[in-house]
């Protein structure tokens, strides 16, 4: 069974079909890119995807679960998880508290036993304290646990965001644009890490991104889209090499 299958899905904003009978079907494991020109229709098929937009059509199955029209929150305990094209940190919280936010569903205590700070409070905060560091070290962001997160440098902020949306233990994770502002030194190093958790979280990913070296290297699957619909979608070479892609969005 598919892990994310999304059927003729679409929303209008005004006269605009925005997304139109979109239709995407990705496996466990899978590393898919969703690329196209500006306003294509990309963000919103991730506002669509974690319910930040209801679609006026179309259904989104997750492992198998109807999550379409779902609200956020129960769209992200269902598994999937975002990190956005602007960082959206907690830039006043520390490292290690911007990890355990992401924690919070799948940890938890009455606010009773977190106002009188009774027994149960020290030993959950302690367990998600071990367990975000246990995170911080997969990304080599450890050293940094107390550091405010706004003090980091933008390639670390990006990985900490990841590692966060990790924290809330998905199944689907979705990365909006995650090479947006780096230097091709932070990109290369950025495909590492996204390489890298694939394969030991054994997560299934679908990105947007422009940067077309970081597509072409790392995604196994593309889906084009142009107009609110989907141009073309297949193996990664084939689709860049497709003379349609290419007039489209390529040789723009
Ligand atoms: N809330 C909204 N209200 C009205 N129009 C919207 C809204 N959100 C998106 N749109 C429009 O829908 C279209 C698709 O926008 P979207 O942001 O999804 O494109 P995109 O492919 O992500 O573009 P980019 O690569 O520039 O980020 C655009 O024409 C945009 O102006």
């Amino acid at each position: 069974m598919a892990l994310l299958e999304i059927k003729n899905l679409g929303i209008s904003f005004g006269g605009l079909r925005a997304v139109d009978n979109f239709s995407i079907t990705i496996e466990k494991g899978q590393l898919y890119g969703l690329i196209g020109p500006n306003g294509a229709g990309k963000t919103t098929m991730f506002n669509l995807l974690t319910g930040v937009y209801k679609p006026s059509a179309g259904t989104i199955l997750l492992d198998g679960d109807n999550i379409t029209g779902k609200k956020t929150k129960d769209i992200n305990n269902a598994g999937i998880a975002r990190t956005f094209q602007n960082i959206r940190l907690f830039k006043e919280l520390t490292v290690l508290d911007n990890v355990k936010t992401g924690l919070h569903n799948r940890y938890s205590y009455s606010t009773l036993t977190g106002i009188l700070r009774l027994p149960k409070y020290y030993k959950v905060e302690k367990e998600m304290d071990e367990k975000a560091i246990e995170l911080l070290k997969v990304f080599d962001l450890d050293k940094e646990k107390d550091l405010l997160a706004s003090n980091l440098p933008y390639g670390k902020q990006r990985k900490l965001e990841i590692a966060r949306a990790l924290a809330t233990g998905p199944k689907l994770l979705l990365l909006d644009e995650p090479a947006a502002g780096m230097n091709p030194n932070e990109t290369t190093e950025l495909m590492d890490t996204i390489r890298f958790v694939r394969d030991n979280f054994e997560m299934t990913i679908l990105l947007i991104e422009h940067d077309m070296k970081l597509v072409s290297g790392i995604c196994e699957k593309l889906t084009v889209l142009n107009f609110g619909q989907v141009l073309i979608q297949g193996n990664t070479a084939d689709v860049l090499n497709d003379p349609e892609v290419i007039k489209a969005y390529l040789g723009e």
